[in-house]
């Protein structure tokens, strides 16, 4: 059955990795390498069943490579979990990971995920070079939350453009699921430039948190989706767009950070068209992260990375084009932007160069 998904959906590379005396239970899923190695996160979570696992794993990769691909990076996508609670973690469990990662030889390059940090990532370091999100003391990028949170406001400004033809955020009002690392800092920017914030989470402190030092409403959990608002940001948890909470939304737009919001893409993209809803695609909003750590890989400048941050207002304002253009949804001009980018990849790579690691290039060196 593994493998019949694989087919259908192109992956190249499932690796199961087990470490016994540190406990480590881990996953890693390469999608496609067209563009480059793989890039993605490394997840620790409490996965109900082995099976949950595998689908979380499988679809996270896939949605680094059109991540990936539509951020304009040379990379292609993957990603790592690992499964169990986040307080059963040590420095062994990672750099029994690390080993794993190593020996893929560089097709698969991780970082942080949700409950992994820098200092994991530092760990991993000292077993193989394939880690990007170390620690600023290595010269290197640290934690990508604040550089992932620039890139949804910049994504929020250019949707707001779309929705009321305006990119100013003064005065409008943004409803957030979700204040966590990325969202506290989007909310920050936010705030700056003069909107009003409505909060929910499941953590009490980071609720008080966005209060007292945003002047944020604070609403229950089920109550953000219908609140009063201009845009709706999520930044907790995916498939939170769905049957139930689209019909629900008050809001003109959805721009936010979470991975994989549509329940169904393209029933859901399409629901929220109807409703006249602009919706900004979750994997071109969050690339701010990985265009963050994959500047590591030619010596971090974080000049050179933030600058890419920013042309993701025109990456997103090139998806709204198309999708008028082409009369399509604007989850649908994503991928296609993300496909024909990896499509048009393929045939300049079938033209030989010795930039490759080629065979004659090695015989050379010997
Ligand atoms: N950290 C990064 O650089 C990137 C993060 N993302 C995505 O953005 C999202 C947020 O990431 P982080 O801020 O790093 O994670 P985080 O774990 O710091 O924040 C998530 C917040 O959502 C809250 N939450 C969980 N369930 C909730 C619910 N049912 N209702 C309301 N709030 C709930 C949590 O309490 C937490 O405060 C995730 O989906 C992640 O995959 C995507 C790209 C990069
Ligand atoms: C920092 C990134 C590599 C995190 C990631 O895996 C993602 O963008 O989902």
């Amino acid at each position: 059955m593994i493998f019949e998904r694989m087919e259908h959906e192109d992956y190249e590379q499932l690796v199961f990795c087990h470490d016994k005396t540190s406990g480590l239970k881990a996953i890693i899923a390469i999608h496609d390498t067209t563009l480059g190695p793989a890039l993605g996160g490394c997840r620790m979570w409490d996965y109900a069943s082995e099976e949950e696992a595998i689908d979380d794993v499988l679809r996270l990769a896939k949605g680094m490579t059109y991540k990936n691909a539509a951020a304009g990076l040379n990379l292609g996508g993957g990603k790592t979990v690992i499964i169990g609670k986040p307080d059963q973690k040590s420095e062994f469990m990672f750099r029994a990971l690390g080993r794993y990662v190593n020996s893929l030889n560089g097709r698969y390059i991780t970082a942080e995920d949700v409950n992994t940090t820098v200092q994991d990532m530092d760990y991993i370091y000292e077993e193989t070079p394939y880690v990007t999100g170390i620690s600023e003391s290595y010269g290197s990028s640290g934690n990508p939350s604040p550089k992932t949170a620039y890139g949804v406001y910049i994504s929020m400004k250019r949707t707001a453009k779309e929705a009321f033809g305006d990119d100013s955020l003064k005065g409008k009002k943004i409803a957030v699921q979700g204040v966590g690392n990325v969202a506290y800092t989007m909310c920050e920017y936010i705030h700056d430039e003069g909107a009003e914030l409505i909060v929910t989470d499941i953590n009490e402190d980071s609720v008080q948190r966005a209060v007292d030092n945003f002047g944020a409403q604070a609403v229950g959990i089920d109550e953000i989706y219908s609140v009063d608002a201009d845009i709706f940001a999520p930044c907790a948890l995916g498939g939170i767009l769905n049957d139930e909470t689209i019909p629900q939304l008050k809001v003109k737009a959805v721009c936010g950070s979470s991975n994989n919001q549509l329940k169904e893409i393209a029933k859901h993209s399409k629901m929220l068209q109807d409703h006249g809803i602009v919706y900004a695609p979750d994997f071109v909003v969050n690339a701010g992260g990985v265009i963050n750590v994959a500047d590591e890989l030619q010596g971090y400048n974080e000049e050179r990375a933030t600058k890419k941050i920013e042309e993701m207002y025109d990456q997103i304002g090139k998806i709204f084009d198309i999708a008028k253009r082409e009369n399509i949804t604007t989850a649908e001009a994503a991928d296609r932007l993300a496909e024909e980018r990896i499509e048009g990849y393929k045939n300049v790579s079938s033209t030989f160069s010795l930039h490759n690691k080629s065979l004659i290039e090695t015989r050379k060196n010997k």
